[in-house]
């Protein structure tokens, strides 16, 4: 499928609020390579970890899977027998695309795709659970509960692979690390224009929290050896694991 370059929030009059319509799923791919620094390491080593801890028999879960990028990077590298994938996402326009890339794709592994909004659906005898850039769309004080609710639906020696935009606690450092992922998107061709209109619609959608909040957040859950395995600037990534009975 061609690539549609995203020029947004390059016309006028500026959008509002960001939302994930039918006009982000006709640039998805180019936006978020181009704004998200690591994006394409980190679909990369979703599918190496998934390869690693898919277990036999589970569910491997992509939360808010967007076009489902983690869904086929998890696909393509699956081994163990019996595993079903689960893709979830609650913006139809974004799912009805999805299903059009994942039928093009001819791997082998089921994929279930549902448009549900993730703070009801059910998850259940994961040994996976990815969610790439979709927790800092819920409303703060609901994300515990669904950690929860993922730690809960989650099988013994289960990884989550969480991956965030962070803020820090020092205010200096947190400054730097805007500047530094505005200048990645400026290097990447978006105009200062651009950068700093769609900076006001994220600012009520997309809410990051530090990396503290995050690894607190999921020892209280039950989730033991949260590790930092990537960073680029204010971009991360958490592995969090259920333990082995
Ligand atoms: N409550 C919700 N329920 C279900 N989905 C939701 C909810 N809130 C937001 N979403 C969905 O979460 C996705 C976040 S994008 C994920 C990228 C993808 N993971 C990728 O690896 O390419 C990240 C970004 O654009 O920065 C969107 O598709 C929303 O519709
Ligand atoms: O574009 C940005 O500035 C971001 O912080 C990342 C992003 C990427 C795709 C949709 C919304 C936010």
């Amino acid at each position: 499928m061609a690539e549609n370059k995203d020029t947004l929030y390059a016309t006028d009059p500026p959008l509002g609020d960001f939302v994930f319509d039918q006009q982000v799923v006709d640039v998805f791919p180019d936006m978020i390579k181009r704004s998200v620094p690591g994006y394409m390491t980190i679909i990369h080593m979703v599918g190496q970890l998934a390869e690693r801890y898919a277990q036999s028999g589970t569910r491997c879960y992509d939360l808010g899977c967007s076009l489902g990028a983690s869904t086929l990077a998890m696909r393509h590298r699956i081994q163990a027998a019996d595993v079903e994938l689960v893709a979830i996402d609650n913006s139809s326009d974004m799912i009805n695309r999805c299903k059009i890339v994942l039928d093009a794709d001819s791997a082998e592994v089921p994929v279930a795709l549902r448009c549900e909004d993730l703070e009801q659906s059910d998850i259940e005898n994961a040994s996976v659970v990815v969610m790439n850039f979709t927790l800092q769309f819920i409303p703060v004080a609901r994300r515990e509960a669904l950690i929860r609710r993922i730690y809960q639906g989650m099988v013994p020696g289960g990884v989550l692979i969480l991956s965030e935009k962070l803020t820090f606690d020092n205010a200096h450092h947190d400054n730097l690390m805007t500047e530094l992922h505005h200048y990645f998107k400026k290097t990447n061709g978006y105009s200062e224009m651009e950068i700093a209109r769609k900076r006001n619609a994220i600012e009520n959608v997309l809410i990051p929290e530090s990396l503290e909040s995050h690894k607190a957040r999921l020892a209280n859950a039950g989730f033991t050896g949260t590790e930092l395995w990537f960073q680029c600037f204010n971009f991360s990534s958490l592995l969090a694991f259920k333990p082995s009975e």
